[in-house]
């Protein structure tokens, strides 16, 4: 259920030193990954004028393979440099180019542009200038691809160094990298393709890939399915979200431990009207539940706080969200020490563990390893971190998910799935994922009720 390894720029580099110690000669991964791209440019169809931009490091360097490749198909290429090219490669590459090579700052746009200008290597913004031609040259083209990166993003942070334009492709080189998938350059990517190098390097940060679910043995009742427990709070709806996503996520039974009891909603799942702490510990006893889920509708006051207290002393699988991770951060967190999923958006993350260093998969794996929980460290990119250092990033899930109540779905569908397969990691990342479907399979502007229904699809599809 993955869909590739993502490296920064630093273990792609001692991926590609592991290759040339293993005897790969630099300059034929050169024509690998020049070949590689050219190939997909191709195929792509558009079949007119190209334009590639080749900067002075190795990322010019297959910008020239790339020129040359295409020429040899049969289309108009035009070569523009930014400087001479300083690496070993990049400079045989140029010297296999027989063409004229014009400057970036003057050449004609065409309808198809390539930036290879800046790779793995980009150390600071572009200059103004620069950042202004490539802009122009991407809006004038129909087509255009980011060779590797988009010129202009760091690499490891996925933040943007120089003005960027929002390119129709990206191709990536051997491996994703952070920047694919991490906000705001994962936005300036467009379509995302990944260019196969006979070096195929491993990491534990992976793109998050799709799961593959298995239906119901055949001799399954509602407890083998998976019991779920959801405490509800003074916000009746969020928890009724979360228990109907549960209940849809292929658990075999939810019970809801709340205040109140709702009027209408799937009659599948159990109310159980309960107020006191005392008496949801009591409900808590029962051995059979699978997967404990606190958190959305809480409240931030007494009560809460003690349903909380309930809920960690249950000794439970547990996933906690919105006001459950509110309330743990005002204790100054608490260490799990027990199979947990905790799913923080950017403000409930930064409550729970402050201000941390590094990208937001580095944050993620901090908070994973400080916790001892799995964290969804949520958002337009989200990362799934387990204490043990295995990631996987979710990009591409739709902007339309940004509305009220899709995270109680989430956290719903994160305790069902936990409760299924007992496994913390592995329930994040099958919740994320099917969220995401369920979300791409609902019209623009759906509600998180919407998503409920989306729910048997997304599901169906991954068996
Ligand atoms: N690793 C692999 O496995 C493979 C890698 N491959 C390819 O190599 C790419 C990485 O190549 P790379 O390391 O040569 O870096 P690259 O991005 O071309 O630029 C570095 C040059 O730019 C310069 N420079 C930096 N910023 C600048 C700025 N703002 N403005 C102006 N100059 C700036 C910098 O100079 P300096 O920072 O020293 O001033 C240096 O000269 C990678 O993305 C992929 O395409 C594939 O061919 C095969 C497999
Ligand atoms: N711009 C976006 N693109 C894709 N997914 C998003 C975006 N913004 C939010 N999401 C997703 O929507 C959900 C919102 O959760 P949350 O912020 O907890 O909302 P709520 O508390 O209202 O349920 C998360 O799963 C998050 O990853
Ligand atoms: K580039």
């Amino acid at each position: 259920m993955t869909g590739g390894a993502i490296l920064t720029a630093a273990q792609m580099r001692a991926a590609e030193q592991a290759a040339f110690d293993a005897g790969i000669d630099p300059y034929d991964l050169m024509e690998q990954a020049g070949a590689a791209a050219a190939e997909i440019i191709w195929r792509a169809g558009h079949k007119r004028d190209v334009l590639v931009l080749c900067g002075p490091g190795n990322n010019g360097g297959d910008g020239f393979v790339i020129a040359r490749r295409l020429r040899e198909r049969g289309l108009s290429v035009r070569v523009a440099a930014l400087g001479e090219s300083r690496t070993s490669s990049a400079q045989r590459a140029r010297k296999a180019w027989d063409g004229p090579v014009e400057d970036v700052m003057t050449a004609a746009p065409a309808t198809q542009l390539v930036d290879a200008l800046f790779g793995t290597g980009l150390s600071r913004g572009l200059d103004e200038p620069v950042a202004e031609r490539l802009c122009a040259l991407v809006a004038h083209a129909t087509a255009s691809y980011a060779i590797d990166l988009p010129s202009g993003v760091e690499t490891d942070s996925g933040a943007l160094l120089s003005a960027t334009p929002r390119f129709g492709a990206c191709i990536a080189l051997g491996a994703w990298k952070p920047a694919h998938l991490l906000h705001p350059a994962a936005g300036h990517c467009g379509r995302l393709m990944l260019g196969p190098l006979d070096m195929a390097p491993d990491n534990d940060v992976q793109r998050l890939g799709a799961p593959l679910l298995t239906a119901p043995a055949a001799d399954a009742h509602k407890y083998s399915r998976g019991l779920v427990a959801v405490v509800g709070g003074g916000m009746p709806g969020a928890s009724l979200l979360a228990s109907e996503a549960a209940a849809r996520s292929g658990a075999g039974s939810v019970r809801r431990l709340a205040a109140d009891m709702p009027t209408s909603g799937p009659h599948a799942i159990i109310n159980r009207q309960v107020d006191r702490a005392d008496a949801i510990a009591e409900q808590l006893t029962d051995k059979r539940i699978a997967a404990l889920l606190v958190g959305p509708g809480l409240g931030l006051d007494e009560v809460a706080r003690a349903r909380l207290r309930a809920a960690l002393d249950s000794g439970h699988r547990l996933v906690l969200d919105a006001d459950a991770l509110t309330l743990l951060g005002e204790e100054g967190g608490r260490t799990m020490g027990r199979e947990a999923i905790l799913t923080p958006h950017e403000g409930e993350f930064r409550r729970l563990f402050g201000d941390l260093p590094g990208s937001k998969i580095d944050r993620a794996c901090a908070a994973a390893r400080s916790s001892g929980a799995v964290v969804v460290y949520k958002g337009a990119d989200s990362v799934i971190a387990a204490p043990d250092g295995r990631v996987a990033v979710a990009g591409g899930a739709t902007p339309w998910l940004s509305t009220a109540g899709t995270g109680d779905v989430l956290a719903g569908l994160a305790a069902g799935r936990l409760a299924v397969t007992g496994d913390p990691f592995r329930a994040a990342c099958e919740a994320v994922w099917l969220h995401g479907d369920a979300a791409r399979r609902c019209r623009p502007a759906f509600v998180a009720d919407d998503l409920l229904a989306a729910l048997p699809a997304a599901i169906a599809a991954r068996l």
